[in-house]
């Protein structure tokens, strides 16, 4: 059985405050994109996870398909799965690949062993993942605030729109962005800004991340200049970095970006 897990981005993101737990509060919405890991489990004598495609740094045996199986396997008699992965979201570029894994291979699992849970249920098991992983079981546009995974109903669609992201040869960590940032309240909710039309997005909304991520790797920056330079109605890094994306009016062709990045077209 086949999942297709796609990746996010965000579209503003503020980080209002950190927790007692050590995570923080933020405000922003996933929107999700086309650019997808495919996922196949198979039954087989023990549990393994076969990597493909896009190298993901550290072991195997630490990959987050792994927890996710555990974790229902805890709760569910399920039987050893082969678990081959396909990966082609590029890893520790904010666009939540691993977290989209783990969600959709939830669903998957409970869909080939008919375990009966509902999206609550599902968004249950996928926020002790990660902080964005829940989102990923919907897989709908998105306001989130809390950890990244209370989530309530907003009203944007990019279809009618080009979106183009570039991904920069630079890997963040997202617990060490987490960490350059001084969270602050902002002073209009991202949930009323994301409602103002698209050309006031560029002096309206912010990630948060961009300052001190900008700092440390600034070819992140210059990529984000090129993409308005190049007529770009909006553009922003996406989560904790590197990857920037860009929504246009129509579709552009940018070879000068593609020499130093890996660039995706229409996602
Ligand atoms: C920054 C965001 C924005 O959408 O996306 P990415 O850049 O990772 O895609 C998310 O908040 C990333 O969520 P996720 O990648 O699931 O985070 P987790 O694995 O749960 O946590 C990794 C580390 O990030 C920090 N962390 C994460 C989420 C949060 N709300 N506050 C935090 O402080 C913590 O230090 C934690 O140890
Ligand atoms: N299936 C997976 N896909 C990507 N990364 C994974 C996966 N499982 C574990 N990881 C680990 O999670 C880290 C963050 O991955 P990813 O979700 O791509 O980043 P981001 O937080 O930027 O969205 C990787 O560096 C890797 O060590």
């Amino acid at each position: 059985m086949l999942a297709f897990a796609n990746a996010k981005i965000n579209l503003g993101l503020y980080v209002t405050e950190k927790r007692p737990d050590g995570y923080h509060n933020l405000e922003t919405v996933f929107y999700p994109v086309k650019i997808n890991d495919v996922i196949e489990i198979t039954d087989a004598g023990e549990t393994t996870c076969q990597i493909k495609g896009i190298d993901i740094p550290g072991s195997t045996t630490d990959n987050i398909c792994l927890k996710a199986f555990d974790l229902l396997k805890n709760d569910f008699d399920l039987p050893a799965q082969q678990i081959t992965l396909l990966k082609n979201i590029p890893v520790g570029a904010g666009l939540g690949g691993g977290s989209s894994d783990a969600a959709f291979l939830i669903k998957l699992l409970n869909d080939k062993f008919q375990l009966g849970l509902n999206t609550h249920q599902m968004e249950d098991y996928a926020r002790q993942l990660g902080a964005d992983c829940a989102f990923f079981i919907n897989n709908r546009p998105v306001f989130a605030e809390g950890k990244g995974d209370e989530f309530s109903e907003v009203d944007v669609d990019l279809s009618g729109y080009k979106i183009i992201l570039v991904k920069p040869p630079v890997h963040v960590s997202t617990a060490d962005a987490y960490s350059g940032i001084v969270p602050h309240r902002s002073s209009k909710s991202l949930k009323d800004l994301i409602q103002l039309p698209l050309k006031d997005w560029k002096s309206n909304l912010k990630n948060d991340f961009e300052d001190t991520v900008f700092l440390k790797y600034p070819e992140i920056a210059t990529v984000k200049q090129a993409l308005y330079h190049e007529g770009a109605i909006f553009a922003a890094m996406s989560g904790s970095g590197s990857s920037v994306f860009a929504i246009f009016e129509d579709q552009v062709k940018l070879p000068e970006l593609e020499k130093d990045n890996k660039v995706f077209y229409n996602i």
